[in-house]
Formats: structure tokens, sequence, C-alpha cells
């Protein structure tokens, strides 16, 4: 299942090129004008009153500070461009006589206020403000929209809340994490009862947690139940393109904080801002290192007696400074967890308070179809069925709304009116079919809720709906086994009732393989390989300090890893044809069944199962429908004992 999150909306209702390309077009427009408005040669003063001395001018015109000038054909017919020359006007003295000297040579004069005054437009305006334009655009883009006047001061300013109106009664679900933040609470409320006990107080507290789980709205609601003002920034607010702009970002932060202690500081995306120290290689992350730096300096240096707290966020602690971690910074860390069952109940209940619901819905049906939210799902999803809800016209948001809700995040929104071709959808039906007899069959699979061939949203042309019966922390291997088969049921099924095979079942293959060569590579699930743990990706909760794993292990243990991941994929695709074979005749009364109503539920399924009958080959009737992936024996031994009875 994979619940979209809202995405977040880019700052700025500018794309970020216009600016630059606006500039880059002044600039190429003003030099293209500074070209074609030649400027004629320039001579000197003295040397001008001996051209006009040796009667080589014809005329000139006089302007404030300069004088233009045209001298007079040489040999045969120099064209006047090339005649034409500029000087600057002489001191006063110098300048006294040039009057009479002009009369005295026959020289034409006039005089102009201004040279050329669209020159020196074109000159110096127009690169003038190509470059401000330039560089606003450059800020504005930093800046996220603020005045650019406002860069180096810190936008923490614009954050800080004095009284924040969220209480630990808007978080549910993750009662560990709020007890152990109830503590923080407590010593903002009274600091002096923990100084007279000269306890140590915590200073910096990590939330660790997925995206969504609430750790934002967590540390707001440490500040709104201990009353005290909060300031939020995001870590990447802090990266900035200036060198030295970002560290003096977190000064004054911490300086502003102070002054209104106690405080608490929030940082978002720590990660964005404290990845490891020279890590990168990409250039340009000394100002990232400068700023963390100064993030260490200021939390080393303030007092927290006075009630300053600073909270961060992050969803990947691995790739954090292992400097951040040290005792007396970010020392304390809370995991903020998924929530389970209960827990998504308590959340859809905290936020179905602002909508209104049908008496008779029980959350905790809801959350039962929920596994794997988290709580900004669920808010999404309270939100989203009381759309539907109202376009529908009904006053009460009713447990099909929900529904329906849920099954345009599984899959995406509804489009009825896509057209399909009818053998394409003929072939999508059987797909499905595929997938859904195969999870009917393996007992122990997740029941099927629902088929359908209605196609939704982007890429995901039918479905079936598998829900699990409880959450799960664990998978075990026979869940997994199950998982691959039904996963291939599709691809399976096309194959035994078509000619070939189509690209639909793509997605399910990338899905089987990965699980395939999970259970080989991370979970030491194939005896051939051994119960050994060959990761070679980073994992998402380990301590500080751990280093993300190369990959540790030789090129004959990849190609064993590969060898038997092809060798379970391989099983099962024997496995799930000899089903769907069997039940031939059940495959096609569920697909004509599927094609006439588009949407089959679990009873229509289990009524054509029933009514269908099983191909039965003599000899090999079957007792179970264990798939037996990964048993090391399956085929010498279960031969040979074959053969021994
Ligand atoms: N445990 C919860 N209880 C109630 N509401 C929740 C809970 N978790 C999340 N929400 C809802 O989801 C919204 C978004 O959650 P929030 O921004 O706190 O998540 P986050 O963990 O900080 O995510 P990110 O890592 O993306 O910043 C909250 O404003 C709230 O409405
Ligand atoms: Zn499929």
């Amino acid at each position: 299942m994979d619940y979209r999150r809202r995405d977040r909306f880019p700052r700025g209702s500018w794309p970020n090129w216009i600016g630059p390309l606006l500039a880059i077009g002044f600039i190429i427009v003003s030099i293209q004008l500074i070209i074609s408005v030649s400027r004629p040669k320039t001579v000197d003063y003295s040397e001008f009153r001996k051209l006009v001395s040796d009667g080589k001018v014809e005329e000139v015109t006089i302007g404030p500070s300069e004088i233009n000038g045209v001298l007079k054909p040489t040999q045969s017919k120099e064209p006047e461009e090339d005649r034409e020359f500029r000087t600057a006007r002489g001191s006063i003295e110098e300048d006294d006589g040039l009057l009479p000297l002009l009369d005295a040579h026959d020289v034409k004069y006039s005089s102009t206020e201004e040279p050329n005054p669209l020159r020196t437009v074109f000159l110096w305006f127009l690169p003038t403000v190509a470059i401000v334009v330039l560089l606003y655009f450059l800020l504005i883009r930093r800046l996220g929209g603020s005045s650019a006047m406002t860069f180096g001061r810190s936008r923490a300013k614009l954050y800080a809340q004095e009284d924040v109106d969220v209480s630990f009664d808007d978080v549910a679900g993750i009662d560990e994490a709020v007890e152990e933040l109830r503590e923080v609470v407590d010593f903002l409320r009274t600091p002096e009862k923990y100084q007279a006990m000269g306890g140590r107080i915590p200073r910096g507290v990590l939330l660790v947690g997925m995206p969504g789980t609430g750790k934002t709205l967590l540390a707001r609601a440490v500040a709104g139940e201990a009353g005290v003002s909060f300031f939020s920034l995001s870590g990447s607010d802090f990266v900035e393109m200036f060198v030295g702009v970002g560290a003096a970002r977190v000064r004054d932060l911490f300086g502003q904080a102070q002054q209104r202690a106690p405080c608490i500081i929030f940082v978002d995306e720590l990660d964005a801002l404290g990845k490891t120290r020279s890590s990168g290689w990409t250039g340009g992350h000394e100002e990232r290192e400068q700023t963390l730096n100064q993030l260490l300096v200021e939390i080393d240096g303030f007092d927290s007696n006075r009630g300053v707290i600073i909270m961060a966020a992050t969803n990947r602690p691995e790739t954090l400074d292992p400097a951040l971690m040290r005792p007396g910074r970010f020392d304390r860390h809370v995991v903020v967890d998924r929530p389970d069952i209960n827990g998504r109940e308590a959340i859809l209940k905290v936020h179905a308070r602002h909508v209104k619901i049908d008496d008779d819905l029980d959350m905790r049906a809801i959350a039962a179809l929920t596994p794997g939210f988290v709580g900004a799902d669920l808010a999404n999803l309270v939100n989203e069925s009381a759309l539907l809800a109202a376009r529908e016209g009904s006053t009460r948001v009713q447990r099909t709304h929900f529904e329906e809700a849920i099954e345009r995040g599984v899959a995406g929104l509804m489009r009825k009116q896509r057209v399909m071709m009818p053998e394409e959808k003929r072939r999508i039906a059987y797909h499905e079919c595929g997938h859904a007899i195969v999870a009917y069959l393996i007992p122990g699979a997740d029941p099927v809720h629902k088929i359908s061939i209605i196609p939704r949203g982007f890429g995901a042309l039918g479905y079936t709906l598998q829900r699990p019966l409880d959450d799960r922390y664990l998978a075990t291997q026979t869940q997994l086994e199950n998982r691959i088969c039904t996963l291939l049921g599709g691809m399976i099924a096309e194959e035994i009732v078509f000619p070939d095979v189509s690209t639909g079942a793509q997605n399910d293959l990338q899905q089987l393989t990965q699980i395939a060569r999970q259970m080989v590579q991370l979970y030491g699930m194939s005896p051939r390989v051994g119960r050994i743990a060959f990761s070679d990706e980073d994992s998402p909760f380990l301590g500080p300090g751990s280093q993300s794993y190369a990959r540790e292990f030789s090129e004959v243990t990849a190609r064993e890893i590969d060898e038997e991941v092809k060798r379970i994929v391989d099983t099962a695709a024997t496995f799930v044809r000899d089903i769907l074979t069997e039940h031939r005749d059940a495959l096609e009364k569920l697909s004509a069944r599927v094609l006439e109503k588009e949407v089959l539920d679990a009873e229509e399924l289990k009524e054509v199962m029933d009514a269908a009958s099983p191909r039965l080959v003599p000899g090999s009737e079957r007792s179970d429908y264990h798939p037996h992936l990964l048993d090391d024996n399956t085929d010498e031994q279960r031969r040979q004992a074959e053969g021994d009875s």
C-alpha cells in the first residue's frame, strides 16, 4: 500500500528560472546596443586645437563636457563615420579662445546640451538594471520570497510563535514519545525544581521517525503544553548561497531565542544541515559545514538552565554528524514510530473532531483498513473522506467515504471514463484473477478483499486488494513466500491464457524480486546461502556513528545470491503455474464475472471458487498448497522419497 502524502509546494509562485533568464536577456540586449553605437576615435584637446589650426576640421558639435567633430575629407570620398572624432573639453582658460579659433578657420559649429543622451542610457543604465535584476532574483530565490534586505538576519523571527495552541491532546498514537517528552515540558514549566536538584538538564532532543509521523506536531505540542514560545526553522533554510550567511542566521536565531527564554527552538530536517562533515565532494559544502560548526558552538555555548531547549527532527539519523550526538548536544533521542492499530484509531478520532462523522461509524474498522499509514496520511484521509461526503451531498461522513478515500490513496483517482480496448480489458481481468486465485488458494495468504478492473490513476490498470488480517511487525518466511506466489499469479495467468505475456506485470515482478532478494540477502532464509545478512544498503535506524555499508561481500557471494533469487522465483513460478492450470476452470469463470461486473468482492470470489471444479490430474492431487520455495531438498530428495515409497 502506498498512500501518498501531500506534496510540498515550492516557495514563491514564480518559477525559479524566470529571474535569471530576464537578466541574461537584458545583458545581451545591452551589449548589442553598445556594439551598434560604435564610438568615434578620441583625440587629445591639444591635438584637436592643432587640427583646427591646420584647417583639417569641417564642423564640430560642442557639448557641456565633450566636443564631437568631423574632419574634412582628406583624399577621395571618405565616409563620414571614419572622419568622426571626439575630445574632452579643456579647462575654461583653454576653452577661451576656441570659438574665435573656429571662426578663423571657417569651422561650422553648434552646441548641444547632452552629447548623446541615448547612448549614455544604453551604456550605463541598462547594464546596471540587468545586474540589479540578476542579484535581486538570486537573493529572492535563496531567501524564499522574503525581502532581499533581510538576508543575514535570521528568518526565525518570522516563525517565533508566542502562544502555541497545540497540546498533547492533539497528538495521538505515539504515546511513548509523548511520555518521554513530558519531562521536557515539566522542566520548561518549573526549571527551579530541576536546578535545585542539580541534575543535568536536557539541552537537545532529537526526534527520529518517518516523514509524517508527527514530529513537528510533537515539538509544537511541547511548546504549547509548557506555554513557551516556539522558534521553528528548517535545516535547509540555513544552507545559503553566500558563505557565512547560514552561520550568521544560526547566531541570530540563538540570540533571539535566549532573549525570549524559556522557549523551544525546533530545527526540522536536521539532516539537511547536519550531514557528516567533509563527506561531500560536490563542492559548496563549506557553507554547510560552517553553519553546522556555528550550530555546534551555539549549542555548547548557551546555558540550558535559562530554559532554552533545542529540538530537532530527522528521518535519517544515520547520516548526521556524530558531533551532533555528543553529550550536551542532541543526547536525548525520541523515536516517533508508525502508529499501530490502536494508535491509528486514536489519530483518526483526533482528526474526526473537526468533521461530522456518522454516529454508527466504527473508527476501529477504518484503522484496521490502514496498516502502514502515518499520522499525516490519516489526517489526509479524514479530510479526503469529508470532501467525498460533501461532494455526494451527504450530511455525515460514512464508512463508504472512508473506504473510497483509502482506495484512492492506494491506487490513484478513479478514472472510469478511460476507454480500454476489449482485448486489453480481458487481459487485465485474467491478470487480476490470477493474483486473486493464488491468494485464495494458498493457506495463510492475506485474504482478497476486492478485485477490480476499473483503471485508477496512472499506472494501475486493475488491482487486487489484499488486506492483512492484523498489523505485522514481523513477516514469516511463509508469508513472504505467499506474497511472491501471489504477485506471480497475474503474469502466469496471462501466460496460460494468452499466447504471450504483456508489460503489465512489471511492477509485480519488481516487488517479488525484491522480496526474494531480501529473503536471501538480509533475512538469512535461504539454507543454501546461509543464515547471514549480506547488507548493501543503509539501515534506517542505526545509532550515531554507524557507517553506511558498502557492499561487503565478494563477487562469488553476489553470484550465489543472484542464483538463489532466481531459483526461488523459478520454483514459485512452477508452483503457481501448477495451481492455475489445475484451477483453469475457476480462472475462466472468475474472469468472465469480473469482465461483466468490473468489481468483485471477497464473497463473490468465494462463490465462484466453490462453484468451479479443479481439474484433477491423476497422481498429482495436492494435499497442501504450501509453496516450499526455499527448501533445499525439493528437487532431488522429493524425487527420491517418491521413488522409495
Ligand atoms: N500522531 C499524530 N496525531 C495527530 N495528528 C498527526 C499525528 N501525526 C501527524 N499528524 C498530522 O499530520 C500533520 C503533519 O505531521 P508533521 O508535520 O508533524 O509530521 P512530521 O513527522 O514532522 O513530518 P516531516 O518529517 O515531513 O516534517 C500534522 O499537522 C497532523 O495534522
Ligand atoms: Zn499484477
